[in-house]
């Protein structure tokens, strides 16, 4: 039951004053539009799309910041709080902090020259976090495709949701922690990856030296690392996907993910398309409704919390 016109007399300009303050970020972050996408994600994946994840911790709450997935990982918050206080200068106590994220994440893919969709709206904040959940139902770089299709599927999302989705590796970063068991031993045999293309590899152990500083940052997509666009999918075509998790998509023989990515990588249009309408799928996944949650004046807390 969300809505693209929730907003439309309480709010009408929401959309603009996110997108502008997604903008003046971006004018000097350029990785930060990666980063207010995998939030969203972040979110949905854990009680639905209702900014648990954005929660501090409490004396009530214990946050999702903290959980594995996130941890010295997600960000953003400032930039999400900064679009808070924007939209609460204009419209006061009417946008949620769930749709600040839900706009947020549109406007960060249009603005790295992605596809556009309507942002359906209505979402509500939740009074809970949830860390637990997060560990155990956000996917990982190491989970085969079985593991990630199952959590997909246990929010409501499939297989073309999976591959879709995962094409929004086509910008932001990775730190070296999670690339290096394919780089130097992968799966207990001693030696790299065998899907990793030959140069590419030679690259990623320069960049992720083994000893080194396992928080270095590298591109998810080598090719073009800040614009969105279908090149995450030829490089797996071209064994230069950067995470297990992505080159599996392509590279587990007679999976259903492998003729999904040859169309996107065939088609950008196909992808923009399908890219779209999964962060639409997403983005419903069980959102607070009605007079459930609340709509937090500060995305950090629940309100008199
Ligand atoms: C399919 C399972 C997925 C796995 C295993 C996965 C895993 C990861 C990992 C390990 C990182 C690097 C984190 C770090 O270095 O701190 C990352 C980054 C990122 N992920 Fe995913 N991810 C998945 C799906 C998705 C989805 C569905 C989206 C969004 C629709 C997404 C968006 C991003 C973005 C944009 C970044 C870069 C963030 C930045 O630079 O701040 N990922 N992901
Ligand atoms: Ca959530
Ligand atoms: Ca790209």
């Amino acid at each position: 039951q969300l809505s693209s016109t929730f907003y439309d007399t309480s709010c009408p300009n929401v959309s603009s004053i996110v997108r502008n303050v997604v903008q003046q970020a971006q004018s000097s972050d350029p990785r930060i539009v990666a980063s207010l996408v995998r939030l969203f994600f972040h979110d949905c994946f854990v009680q639905g799309c209702d900014g648990s994840i954005l929660l501090d911790n409490s004396s009530t709450i214990q946050s999702e910041k903290d959980a594995l997935p996130n941890k010295n990982s997600a960000r953003g918050f400032d930039v999400v709080d900064n679009i808070k206080t924007a939209v609460e200068n204009a419209c006061p106590g009417v946008v949620s902090c769930a749709d600040i994220l839900a706009l947020a994440a549109e406007s960060s893919v249009d603005l790295a020259g992605g596809p556009t969709w309507t942002v359906l709206l209505g979402r509500r904040d939740s009074t809970t976090a949830n860390p637990t959940v997060a560990n155990t139902s956000m996917p990982v770089p190491f989970d085969s495709i079985t593991v990630l299709q199952q959590k997909f599927s246990n929010v409501g999302l499939n297989v073309t949701d999976l591959v879709a989705l995962s094409g929004a590796h086509t910008f932001g970063r990775s730190q070296c922690l999670f690339v290096l068991n394919r780089l130097y031993n992968f799966s207990g045999t001693g030696s790299p990856d065998p899907s990793l293309d030959a140069t590419y590899l030679k690259t990623l152990q320069q960049n992720c030296p083994q000893g080194g500083d396992t928080t270095t940052l590298n591109n998810l997509d080598p090719t073009t690392p800040d614009t969105f666009d279908n090149n995450y999918f030829s490089n797996l075509q071209n064994n230069q996907g950067l995470l297990q998790s992505d080159q599996e998509l392509f590279s587990t023989s007679g999976a259903a993910t492998v003729s999904i990515v040859n169309s996107f990588a065939g088609d950008q249009k196909t992808f923009f398309q399908s890219f779209a309408s999964s962060m639409i799928n997403m983005g419903n996944i069980s959102p607070l409704t009605g007079s459930n949650g609340e709509v937090r004046s500060n995305c950090r807390k629940v309100n008199g919390g």
